[in-house]
């Protein structure tokens, strides 16, 4: 059925496009590309069905819908995150390092919050914040569900978050909440919350949540902003506000970034376009992206990449700074009382000895970082992290596990993070096997087999399991299993 649009929308819009409006109203009637990106901690050799690469995203792929790599074990296993191709440009433009502390600052479900973790490498540190908190529990579990270790998930505002963190970062993204004109394709939701005054709304919530990330970003640090409507109050102008406003910022021109250059060698296949000509300066439209539904298989997206002019603090001192910071909110502590006597880690260091190999070596940012118990809840904080006092916190780098009373009980987070190698005893499932263990189910394992096992399905860590008498016991988290893996129907 044909979608039908606002007329507000369609009065509005049909000026920008010019002679392209009529390929742009095709775009709607024609069907949506699909996309995933491949997860660099979950290195699944091949995945059963056929992708095709993302021309603007090094581990982005097409795939056909009716192929639902949604409901295959190796989704479970964190081996790929479903993400709308047009949304990868973002992350590709914004370009993190690994080493670098990165913000996430609107960040449910995690789209972009993944990709910063994919090229952060395990080195550095990336904190993730929602404001909704069951948007934020959401993330939290993609950012588990990925084996992310070095990341922080808050559930603040976004004024919290600027009072905390003071010019601690070296990039932040800002992925902001929008009218989402970019989404009418795929969204009924999207068309029928659209208004002018929800532009406007948006656009004055946009303006609040910059100067929140500007106090957060350190000199020299890169802010990329990024929404997905055509809305020019909301893209264009938003960074000519910005820019008036904010003399130490300079934009990049997305050409010259690693983006423009990855495109550079397949420019007609790539569709990816500058800026609204004749209605902002050329110094604006010709440096900022956008990607139109009808230029190439992907929604409507736009993307600035700032730069704030000065040098970057050592990493030592921000921590410092951050760590001497009072917050004003008083939000709740996470939960579980900080456990103030100096963690007794024999527990988990027995469990590592019987359990791991030795070639298990936690990654860079956690080589440095500190154990903290919260109540019996043993964590991995990454080396960058500062004081979290006074701050909304779901998820504080890698739970190791808990202390129960004679033994210690690994996290399924640090399930998350191991690959086959790092344990002593883990099980290559078959996918029958693989789906029974998702719904909760005993699986086979060898007779000799006794403890924790990593259960691992094509190469994938899906999770723990307790070997006994040829029987694993199954630890897969209850609230994350589902019923019906082996109905063909549902794969
Ligand atoms: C475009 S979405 C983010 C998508 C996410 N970056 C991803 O790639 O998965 C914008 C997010 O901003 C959040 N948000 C809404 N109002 C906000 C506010 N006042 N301050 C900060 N974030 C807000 C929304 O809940 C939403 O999760």
């Amino acid at each position: 059925m044909p979608k039908i649009l606002p007329p507000d929308f369609l009065r509005e819009r049909q000026p920008l496009l010019g002679s392209e409006w009529e390929a742009f109203l095709q775009s709607y009637d024609t069907p949506r590309a699909y996309g995933l990106r491949r997860n660099p901690f979950q290195d699944c050799k091949t995945l059963p069905f056929p992708l095709e690469p993302v021309p603007w995203a090094a581990d982005g792929y097409y795939f056909r819908p009716g192929d639902r790599p949604g409901r295959h074990p190796l989704h479970e296993a964190g081996a790929y995150y479903i993400q709308e191709p047009s949304a990868m440009s973002v992350v590709s433009l914004l370009d993190p390092q690994p080493g670098e502390l990165v913000c996430d600052l609107c960040a449910a479900p995690g789209g972009k919050s993944t990709h910063i973790a994919a090229l952060l490498h395990g080195d550095g540190l990336l904190v993730s914040n929602e404001i909704f908190p069951n948007r934020a529990r959401i993330l939290s579990q993609n950012i588990e569900r990925m084996g992310i270790p070095n990341a922080l998930v808050c559930n603040e505002s976004t004024e919290n978050m600027a009072s905390h963190f003071p010019m601690f970062f070296h990039r932040i993204v800002v992925d902001a909440p929008c009218s989402g004109e970019g989404m009418f394709r795929k969204d009924d939701t999207a068309i029928h919350e659209w208004s002018l005054d929800n532009v406007a709304l948006c656009a004055d919530r946009q303006k609040m949540i910059l100067e929140h990330a500007d106090q957060m970003l350190q000199p020299g640090g890169v802010l990329v902003y990024s929404t997905c409507t055509f809305a020019p109050e909301e893209d264009e102008a938003m960074i000519q506000w910005f820019l008036e406003t904010h003399p130490d910022y300079t934009l990049t021109d997305w050409h010259k970034t690693s983006l423009g250059r990855q495109v550079a060698g397949i420019p007609e296949c790539a569709g990816l376009s500058d800026g609204l000509a004749g209605i902002f300066s050329d110094e604006i439209s010709s440096k900022v992206l956008r990607l139109w539904p009808h230029k190439l298989r992907g929604e409507g997206h736009f993307a600035a990449r700032l730069q704030k002019s000065g040098t970057p603090l050592p990493v030592s001192l921000l921590c410092d700074a951050a760590a001497g910071t009072k917050n004003s909110s008083k939000g709740k502590k996470k939960k579980g009382k900080q456990n103030k006597k100096k963690p007794e880690l024999t527990d988990f260091t027995e469990f590592k000895d019987t359990y791991l190999n030795t070639s298990f070596s936690p990654y860079p940012a956690l080589a440095g970082g500190r154990m903290e118990l919260f109540g019996d809840e043993l964590y991995l904080i990454p080396a960058p992290v500062p004081s979290l006092a006074g701050l909304k916190v779901l998820r504080t780098g890698l739970h190791l596990g808990t202390r129960k009373k004679n033994r210690f009980e690994p996290a399924h987070a640090l399930a998350k993070t191991l690959v086959p190698t790092d344990a002593q005893q883990s099980l290559d499932c078959s996918y029958e096997d693989a789906c029974r263990y998702l719904q909760g189910e005993t699986i086979s394992c060898p007779d000799t087999w006794k403890g924790w096992t990593l259960v691992c399905y094509e190469g994938c860590t899906l999770g723990w399991g307790k070997a006994r008498n040829g029987l694993l016991k199954n630890h897969y988290p209850k609230g994350l299993r589902i019923q019906g893996w082996n109905d063909p129907e549902k794969k």
